[in-house]
């Protein structure tokens, strides 16, 4: 007698092929695209590639992802200002249902705690995120006039502009990174190994894969909600990274990534195709949703009930 044949599962979605990004590079003040067209799909798509400007170096940022989850004591001198921050509150998140650990910094917090050459690398990301953010207030039509009320201020460094490091656990049986879109702007990321996946829209992820000497660029949810009732809204990427292997003699999966937010508190704001600008809703409201909906862990409501800045995302 045979056995009834058990029900075959259905097999996993395919996944879906590369994103076919858009490659720009910034020039002077402004951003240039390397096909006509360029911004508007790079708006649609949610995010695309920016080369890394001569002159920023990422070694700091890579060797503070390799080291900022090992012990000080013991290090060598050069790397004991990047080690130690396990240990370091409000600094350190420990994702529990995720592979990723990360640091995430504010501007005031990456000043007092990183070395100089850091520190330099930081806020030359953080500069790119405001370029990137005028360039498309600019590409969008919306004037100037209003760039900082519906920015909160964020375009001249006035929001929160979080700096994130991340380190993916390989031993841990778990998800890389939940599926999120950053809260903010825009988002510079700095990557080189695969892992990234976006959304497509239609229940597959396509992957994101590192183009060496290119960051990549996404936009967050409070650019997407300001510009949604416009001719050409930007996309807000949702992104995740799947689960990393253990490859024995290789190091482990990292990124690191600059954020151009809101602040915390007061509102974000909806752009109106007549020109004006609304407030659309508290800015604190939504964070505190989205840290229970990416995270479900005991930091939902880090730094928002005290007025401190909040914890951007996946980092944001
Ligand atoms: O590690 C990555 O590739 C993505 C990280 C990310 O999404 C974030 O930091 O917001
Ligand atoms: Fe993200």
């Amino acid at each position: 007698m045979t056995a009834a044949p058990s029900p075959v599962p259905a097999p996993p979605p395919a996944p879906a092929p590369p994103l076919d990004l858009q490659r720009a590079h910034a020039e002077g003040t402004t951003l240039v695209f390397d096909t006509p067209g360029g911004l508007p799909r790079a708006l649609a798509d949610g995010c695309f590639r920016l080369a890394v400007p001569p002159g920023l170096d990422p070694t700091p940022g890579l060797t503070l992802c390799r080291e900022f989850h090992r012990p000080a004591a013991g290090a060598p001198a050069r790397l004991r200002p990047y080690r130690g921050y396990r240990d370091r509150e409000g600094l350190y998140f420990d994702r529990e249902h995720f592979q990723t650990e990360h640091l995430l910094l504010d501007a005031p917090a990456r000043a007092r705690h990183f070395p100089p050459e850091l520190y330099a690398m930081t806020e030359h990301m953080s500069a790119l995120t405001l370029l990137v953010l005028r360039a498309v207030l600019t590409g969008l039509g919306v004037p100037e006039t209003l760039w900082t009320t519906v920015t909160g201020g964020a375009v001249e460094g006035r929001g929160t502009h979080w700096f994130a490091a991340n380190h993916y656990r390989p031993e841990r049986d778990r998800p890389g990174c939940a599926p999120h879109q950053d809260t903010g702007f825009v988002t510079v990321l700095h990557l080189q190994e695969p892992g990234l996946e976006a959304a497509t829209g239609n229940g597959t992820w396509a992957p994101v894969d590192p183009l060496p000497g290119h960051f990549v660029v996404n936009f967050g949810a409070a650019f997407e909600l300001l510009t949604e009732d416009l001719p050409r809204p930007v996309r807000a990427l949702t992104h995740r990274v799947r689960q990393c292997v253990p490859r024995p003699g290789e190091p482990d999966r990292v990124s690191f990534a600059a954020f151009a937010n809101p602040p915390a508190t007061g509102d974000l704001y909806r752009l109106r195709p007549d020109g004006t600008a609304h407030p659309a809703r508290s800015s604190e409201e939504f964070l505190r949703e989205f840290n229970a909906r990416t995270w479900s862990d005991h930091y939902a409501d880090f730094g928002i009930a005290d007025t401190a800045p909040a914890a951007p995302g996946a980092a944001p």
